[in-house]
């Protein structure tokens, strides 16, 4: 692949260290830090390769492509480069921090952590008409199938990453057309639970701010577990393309070795979330004399 584990143990051996507690102390105040490096991590995989070209400012660069509007926690990757540069200059990437935040994240929500692959160099181009290839919240399983094996992930790496919704919230304007109008004939989207539709429509009303946040994971929201799987079973799921996970039988079937029913293998979420975490942060690496290491990683050099 390229990259390899302790890539900086002898060039900035602190270098893990120091993402760990940059992540750690912005988490104190304020936890949606953690879903928000979490997601700009695939977010900057899925574009370019994880290259850190999710981080770099510009008119017309990846951040301002719609589905990218919401990212946040810019402003952890920055705090941590500006440590890394004191302590071992132009040594560490803007890729790799955020490939190590992106696993702290995880870490500090409760779940398990794993080994981070590094050696990853920062890309030199950011281009929002890039983003459009990113899975969307109304696709298909077939197409969110598709997006993913184009970058060498299978359906249940797909399960497992969008396992990730475990923490973290999604804004109302992203799933409220489902609570209303959304079958021909007037009604809320039929895989939604009848005791959950309500909730979900006093929580996200038609004509209320659509920015307002709902828990992608109603049975807890701020822990790395499993219960993502357990809401989608039945039929809590909030976003359209995680509800799917459990209509379509080729997705349901990891869902349900996910919960552990009788008659499967079981699989356990945290420790495959870790494996398949490896996959995707190896998407399209830039290694050896490709790319750079940025200075500031918001800005090419
Ligand atoms: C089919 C694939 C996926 C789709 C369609 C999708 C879509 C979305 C959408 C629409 C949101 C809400 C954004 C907002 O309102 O701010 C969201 C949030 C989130 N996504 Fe995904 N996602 C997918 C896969 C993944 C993967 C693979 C990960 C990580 C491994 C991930 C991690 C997250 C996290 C942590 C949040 C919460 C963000 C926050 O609270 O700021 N997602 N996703
Ligand atoms: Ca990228
Ligand atoms: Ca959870």
């Amino acid at each position: 692949q390229g990259t390899r584990v302790g890539f900086y143990s002898q060039t900035c051996s602190r270098a893990e260290s120091i993402v760990r507690s940059t992540v750690e102390a912005h988490f104190q105040s304020d936890p949606t830090i953690a879903p928000g490096l979490l997601r700009m991590h695939f977010h900057d995989c899925f574009v370019n390769g994880c290259d850190g070209s999710i981080l770099i400012d510009g008119t017309e660069a990846e951040k301002t492509a719609p589905p990218n509007r919401l990212l946040r926690g810019y402003e952890v990757i920055d705090d941590a480069k500006s440590k890394l540069e004191a302590a071992c200059p132009g040594v560490v990437s803007c890729a790799d921090i955020l490939a190590l935040a992106a696993r702290d994240s995880v870490v500090v929500t409760k779940g398990l952590s794993w080994r981070v692959p590094t050696g990853r160099r920062d890309g030199r181009t950011s281009l929002a008409s890039d983003a459009a290839n990113l899975p969307g919240f109304t696709d298909s399983i077939e197409l969110q199938k598709q997006k993913f094996l184009d970058k060498g992930l299978n359906t249940q790496d797909l399960v497992t990453l969008v396992g990730g919704h475990t923490i973290g919230t999604a804004a109302c304007q992203l799933f409220r057309y489902r609570l209303n109008n959304f079958t021909t004939d007037g009604a809320a989207d039929p895989s939604i639970s009848t005791a959950f539709l309500p909730q979900l429509q006093a929580l996200c009303p038609a004509n209320g701010d659509g920015g307002r946040r709902v828990a992608l994971d109603t049975g807890s929201p701020n822990r790395f577990d499993n219960s993502f799987f357990s809401n989608l079973r039945d039929g809590k799921g909030i976003l359209e393309s995680d509800q799917k996970l459990w209509t379509d039988p080729s997705t349901r079937t990891f869902v349900e070795r996910f919960l552990g029913i009788r008659g499967l293998l079981g699989l356990t979420f945290n420790l495959e979330f870790g494996k398949s975490m490896v996959k995707m942060s190896n998407i399209g690496v830039k290694t050896g004399t490709e790319g750079e290491i940025r200075k500031i990683c918001s800005v090419i050099n």
